[in-house]
């Protein structure tokens, strides 16, 4: 992890930059293996998981007994948390249900939104090389709440704890299909998979390049959720035990993940490489977890200012306050997918149980995406009923635009009533 100090704001965007492939390389690699999805189907899915996940299937879909009974192969301390976890993820998601109001803008003219589930949905559940069985509770939980009535999940993992997860969100429609093909099964249809309107969830980037391709052929999907990283901020006196666990935390994910560490103070940076060297030792995925150090960073910065711009410039997934003033400091945080607030909050919380949804924009998209939430599974319908009262009001206000864009046709629809 290299140390920049006290760097100039044009040399940002250089330090700042992610390790991940161009758009332009990962979509050569990918947009051939989608186009042959769409025309082949099961058969190219076939020829795609021998390939990339090594595994011969003929059929794909996941038996409803899988499905049911996999919590019996489960040790009992993670089904109870599990269903924690599940309780807490609910809980905050449920709270994202909103009451719309009717708001009469003029006399007699109502207008009002409803929510409606997004009727198909698919979700990702990574699981190249960790079984991310916590996304299915962050992305069937809101499917379930927002009551989308088909919900399609793909794995190229078989873990007994994706079916259970799944089981508890109601999700029956399960298969064993990893990588951009998986998204290409959802967004297209095949005699296995059936299509979706919207595709969700992470995965690495030829799953994140896939989804942006599909989108293009017309489905829609939550965001670009790629290698997970996350960025710390720290001042003189954070715990670099912690700080060095925080970074490690999301260095494990991936050798394309990336962590960043801004402080105000060198001598906190430098404990704190020095207490990465020691908890690496311990991890079973050092060898992951180093490479993703390479591509990581440590900036020092003269004030918090400086760390307040170089974060907003940076847009992490995750944003760890560290800091004595973690509140004020948030508020002026304008980028980032989800902020953590003071010593005692593992960014790993969000990740797995707090609540918060942890399929969040990475690359630098957190500048205009926001992460999953309830809304993300749901479409909003606007409404309005006018009166006899309300088209005197609002009529010729309608009919004097519309004469002026040229659209007589538009004016007459109200010139009609007025003269009803
Ligand atoms: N942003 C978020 O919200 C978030 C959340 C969780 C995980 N993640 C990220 O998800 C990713 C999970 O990655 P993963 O690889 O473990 O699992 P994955 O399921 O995303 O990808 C595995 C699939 O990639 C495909 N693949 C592998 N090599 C390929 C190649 N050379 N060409 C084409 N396809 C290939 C295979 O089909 C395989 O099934 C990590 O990068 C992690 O950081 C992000
Ligand atoms: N940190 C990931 C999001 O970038 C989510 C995750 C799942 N399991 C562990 N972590
Ligand atoms: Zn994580």
């Amino acid at each position: 992890m290299n140390i920049f100090e006290f760097p100039k704001k044009e040399q940002y965007a250089e330090i700042l930059k992610r390790p991940t492939m161009s758009f332009d390389e990962v979509e050569q690699k990918v947009r051939p293996i989608i186009l042959e999805v769409k025309e082949k189907g099961d058969e190219a899915l076939i020829k795609f998981a021998l390939e990339f996940d090594n595994i011969l299937l003929d059929n794909f879909k996941v038996d409803i007994s899988e499905i049911q009974n996999a919590k019996q192969l489960l040790d009992i301390e993670l089904v109870e948390a599990i269903d924690q976890a599940f309780e807490n993820i609910y809980t905050f998601h449920q709270a994202q249900l909103i009451t719309e109001n009717v708001v009469e803008t003029m006399p007699g003219v109502k207008c009002w939104r409803k929510s409606v589930g997004i009727e198909k949905v698919g979700i990702y559940i990574p699981g190249g090389s960790a079984p991310l069985f916590s996304t299915v509770l962050m992305l069937g939980i809101p499917a379930l709440i927002a009551r989308c009535k088909q919900v399609v999940l793909c794995s190229p993992s078989n873990h007994p704890a994706i079916y259970y997860a799944a089981h508890k969100c109601g999700i029956t429609d399960v298969f064993r299909i990893g990588g951009s093909q998986a998204i290409a099964a959802m967004a297209f249809g095949t005699a296995s998979v059936p299509k979706v309107y919207k595709i969700f969830g992470p995965g690495n980037q030829y799953v994140t390049s896939a989804k942006q391709l599909v989108n293009q052929f017309g489905t829609a999907i939550d965001m670009p959720a790629g290698p997970s990283e996350v960025a710390v901020l720290a001042d003189h006196r954070s715990n670099p035990v912690f700080i060095a666990s925080d970074l490690l935390s999301q260095a494990e994910h991936g050798p394309d993940s990336q962590v960043i560490l801004v402080a105000d103070d060198l001598k906190v940076i430098q404990a704190t490489i020095s207490e990465i060297e020691i908890q690496l030792e311990n991890l079973p995925r050092k060898d992951i977890a180093k490479l993703a150090l390479e591509n990581s960073k440590a900036i020092l910065v003269e004030n918090m200012e400086i760390a307040v711009d170089i974060l907003n410039e940076y847009a992490a997934e995750h944003l760890i306050l560290s800091v004595e003033n973690p509140h004020e400091i948030a508020d002026k945080i304008i980028n980032a997918g989800s902020i953590f607030l003071g010593d005692y909050t593992p960014e790993s919380c969000g990740d797995y149980a707090s609540g918060t949804n942890h399929t969040l924009p990475t690359n630098g998209y957190a500048r205009a995406y926001s992460g999953v939430s309830l809304d993300s599974f749901v479409k909003k319908i606007t409404l309005q009923q006018i009166s006899k009262e309300g088209i005197k009001n609002l009529g010729p206000i309608v009919e004097k635009m519309a004469e002026a864009e040229q659209l007589f046709a538009h004016k007459n629809a109200v010139t009609v009533r007025l003269e009803s």
